[in-house]
């Protein structure tokens, strides 16, 4: 069952965008895709292919140099800041370094693009982080302080505080990175079951098979393919955009496929 969200479903469409530091020559170049509403879009790729750098553009962190971002047809900058901190939320490889503060106030700040001015927390914004601190398993951990936390402890509560945010699209980039297997497939399964519209980028290839539905392949600042994950994820795209040797097997008895990966001597 999905979790109930207020928001209606948001449809996020990239066209044609490019991007590179202020007078270097383009890192990303004429990438075109569209993430429809409710469903996960995986974005994947070698290290440096430039992952990260499209998932700046997608939550406003860098302004593309040509194309655009478009949010239910508006374009991504002609949005003020405050709006679109509330249709956009984004969970990152990076953690805040406010150690002193507690998980509880870390997952509050969520709430700030929907609070005006210097407004304190309302009970309904309680409610909200509440259930966000429930949904990541985090009740216990709302006093401590955050920079007490493990690794994976902290990825949790940046979930968190992105719930608490109720955005229209939730975009995270390797949101599994220092989660055991079973963290792992908790928040993967908690992406899958969010009435939202979720891009997130992931190393893990058989990952990507069971809980995206769309895949978005980048190389060397391209894109290599775009289109429902069972069709794009071929071992022929998975060789070239990873040079090596991948192998699609069918698991008994599940019947999942699952990708070996070798390197050719
Ligand atoms: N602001 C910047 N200035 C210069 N180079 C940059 C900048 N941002 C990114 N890069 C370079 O762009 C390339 C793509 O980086 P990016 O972090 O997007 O890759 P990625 O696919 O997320 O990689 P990884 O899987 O290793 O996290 C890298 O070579 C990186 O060094």
């Amino acid at each position: 069952m999905k979790h109930a969200s207020l928001q209606a479903p948001t449809s996020l469409q990239a066209n044609d965008l490019s991007w590179g530091p202020k007078g270097q020559p383009d890192l990303l170049s004429n990438i075109s895709f569209h993430a429809e509403p409710g469903r996960i879009l995986g974005v994947i790729g070698p290290n440096g292919a430039g992952k990260s750098t499209l998932l700046r553009l997608l939550y406003r962190f860098h302004r593309p140099r040509s194309g655009q971002v478009s949010i239910d047809g508006q374009d991504l900058w002609q949005l003020s800041p405050r709006t679109a901190a509330q249709k956009i939320a984004a969970v990152l490889q990076e953690q805040p370094t406010d150690f002193a503060l507690s998980v509880g106030e870390i997952v509050a700040l969520g709430r700030t693009p929907h609070r005006r001015g210097f407004s304190q927390i309302g009970s309904r914004d309680k409610i909200i982080i509440d259930t966000a601190l429930a949904t990541l398993n985090l009740q216990g951990f709302a006093k401590r302080s955050f920079g007490t936390l493990s690794g994976g402890e902290r990825q949790r509560v940046m979930v968190a505080r992105a719930l608490a945010q109720e955005p229209h699209v939730l975009i995270l980039d390797e949101p599994t990175n220092h989660l055991d297997i079973r963290h792992q497939l908790e928040v993967l399964l908690l992406l899958r079951n969010l009435d939202m519209t979720i891009i997130t980028s992931l190393h893990d290839l058989n990952l990507v098979g069971q809980y995206t539905d769309d895949v978005l392949v980048l190389a060397d600042g391209r894109c290599l393919a775009f289109g429902p994950s069972d069709q794009v994820l071929t071992e022929q795209l998975v060789d070239r955009a990873f040079g090596i040797t991948s192998r699609i097997e069918r698991l008994m008895p599940s019947n999942q496929s699952h990708f070996t990966f070798h390197l050719e001597p």
